[in-house]
């Protein structure tokens, strides 16, 4: 059984080069909390404030809120790239990350040749990295692209492989950043069936997303973040009610919520 669990995560960024003039006018005319001092007094950014959750098998999280929020923060925390500052995060499973389609990329590397340094990567035999090979081709439809360098893919060809590599071997714990949502329409299909998949087998989904539509779509709860702060966290109707203005709600009612 997979588990996700944040509790009171924060998070500080230190502002470097502080002493510039017009980064103290910037802070002084954010008087918003977001800015303060850490312990050694050094001017910070509060990129997240006590985040707390807990997730378990079947729970899809969507992560909603306007610019600069901290969604992509939370992501990259949650993900381990981000050593948080306060608070304790535990996680109970195969962990994948989609946050930037060209993660875990050699660019100079064919497709192919990326696929099977991700089998090396995990260890695979020799027949679990054709089977990895195969399946990848299969799923993303790349046909002789596979064969090229990578850095001569498109940025759309680019999150196809990204996505079908990393959902190949179904991982317990997804963490999506919504450029996975850049794809063209069939491949999003195609992926938002294959994570549909994945959590039926009772596997944790957590996804940014500024598309409402999506996230009633692909989510079954939503975290409102706002400043830093948990703004709402409940059903996706329910928070999206608060979160858009009253008539891109009632546009948004039209769409069926998850199941
Ligand atoms: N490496 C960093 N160093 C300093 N500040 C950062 C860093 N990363 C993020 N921040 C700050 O943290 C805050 C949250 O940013 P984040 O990218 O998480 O927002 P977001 O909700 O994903 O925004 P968007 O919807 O625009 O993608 C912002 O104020 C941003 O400037």
């Amino acid at each position: 059984m997979a588990n996700l669990t944040a509790s009171n995560i924060t998070i500080d960024f230190p502002l470097y080069h502080s002493e510039s003039r017009s980064l103290k006018k910037t802070i002084l005319g954010h008087a918003s909390a977001r800015f303060g001092r850490d312990t050694h007094n050094r001017p910070v950014v509060q990129a997240l404030r006590d985040i707390s959750f807990s997730l378990g098998s079947g729970d899809r999280l969507g992560l909603i809120g306007s610019n600069g929020s901290g969604k992509t923060t939370l992501l990259r925390v949650l993900s381990g790239i981000y050593q948080p500052t306060g608070g304790i995060l535990s996680a109970d499973g195969r962990l994948t990350a989609l946050l930037d389609p060209g993660q875990g990329m050699n660019h100079q590397l064919t497709g192919r040749e990326n696929i099977r340094l991700r089998g090396l990567y995990l260890g695979l035999s020799p027949a679990e990295t054709t089977e990895l090979v195969k399946d990848v081709e299969d799923f993303s439809e790349l046909g002789h692209f596979l064969d090229l360098p990578v850095r001569n893919y498109s940025s759309g060809m680019t999150i196809r492989l990204a996505f079908a590599m990393a959902t190949a071997f179904p991982p317990e714990i997804l963490l999506m950043d919504e450029w996975i949502l850049a794809g063209d329409a069939v491949f999003m299909e195609k992926a938002k069936k294959r994570v549909e998949g994945m959590v039926r087998h009772a596997d944790i989904l957590v996804l940014a997303s500024h598309s409402p539509s999506i996230l009633v779509e692909w989510c079954n709860r939503l975290l409102w973040i706002e400043n830093g702060q948990i703004k709402g966290d409940g059903d996706p109707m329910t928070v999206l009610e608060r979160y858009l203005p009253p008539s891109a709600f009632r546009d948004l009612a039209k769409v069926e919520p998850a199941a």
